[in-house]
């Protein structure tokens, strides 16, 4: 079987196509295993349609995918996966540069310009605006994922242990946002990672529909995550867009786990 190693602002992904689907949690803890495995955060399988699906139900979407988190979980959007599994499918000829494809969150639009990749969220919901845990105040929001999103006067203190007991509390992914001038700085605590992970997508978004819903930004900005590899947020009809470089670190022929 041939995989591609992606990353994208740090998020990283193993991606491989395939007109099989069923569930291969197992097979992604063991593709992502630090150690043991070739390590990533996520496991994307691209599903591209097969003959008899053109047309029909499945006529507006490119291909489906399904993602897991690195400990097997399964997640119904992963931003930050969707820019790398979009340009994989452009550049396996499995799509134009303009596509749409089928996640667990809903069908979401990417566009595929060089190395640098857009894409359109599904409509962000606020689950929660009342939430006060340690005195902090926080957010709950999906922008595809649940997440949890509090604003921190020092961004250089993420306390792991309270992320952890949130993430379980609330079954979210937890994020701390710094307002920076006009942009924002996040870190996030991944939800099926289990650990603060350089970048993710859906967070940097949440972050952003917060801190724009607070006004305290506008609807065109930049966010920093850990990696420090910027990404270009906007909102446009309640739709979220999100841009930045992804790199094909390496495809590799491997034996079938
Ligand atoms: N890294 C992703 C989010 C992946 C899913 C998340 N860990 C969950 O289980 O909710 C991103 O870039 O959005």
């Amino acid at each position: 079987m041939r995989v591609t190693k992606y990353s994208a602002n740090g998020n990283d992904f193993v991606i491989f196509h395939t007109f099989v689907k069923k569930d291969r949690s197992l097979l992604a803890k063991k593709l992502c295993h630090r150690q043991n495995g070739i390590g990533a955060d996520g496991l994307i399988v691209l599903l591209p349609k097969s003959k008899n699906e053109i047309g029909g139900d499945k006529s507006k979407i490119d291909f489906e995918w399904q993602f897991y988190n690195s400990d097997g979980s399964e997640a119904n959007m992963c931003g930050n996966g969707s820019r790398a599994c979009a340009h994989y499918a452009y550049v396996n000829e499995l799509a134009q540069n303009v596509m749409k494809f089928l996640t667990g969150a809903g069908i979401i639009g990417a566009v595929v310009d060089g190395d640098m990749v857009l894409s359109e969220l599904t409509p962000p919901k606020i689950i929660d605006k009342e939430i006060l845990e340690n005195g902090k105040s926080w957010w709950l929001l999906d922008t595809g994922v649940p997440h949890l999103v509090y604003f921190t006067k020092d961004i250089t203190k993420f306390d792991i242990a309270e992320a952890r007991e949130l993430r379980d509390k609330y079954n979210a992914n937890v994020n701390i946002a710094f307002i920076e001038g006009k942009n924002l700085r996040v870190r996030t605590y991944e939800r099926g990672v289990e650990d603060e992970t350089l970048a993710c997508g859906t967070g940097m978004a949440a972050c952003f529909y917060r801190a724009y819903s607070e006004k305290v930004v506008g609807n065109d900005i930049e966010v920093y995550p850990t990696s420090g590899e910027t990404l270009y947020l906007g909102v446009n009809d309640r739709t979220i867009t999100f841009r930045g470089r992804v790199r094909s670190i390496f495809s590799a022929e491997i034996d079938s786990l």
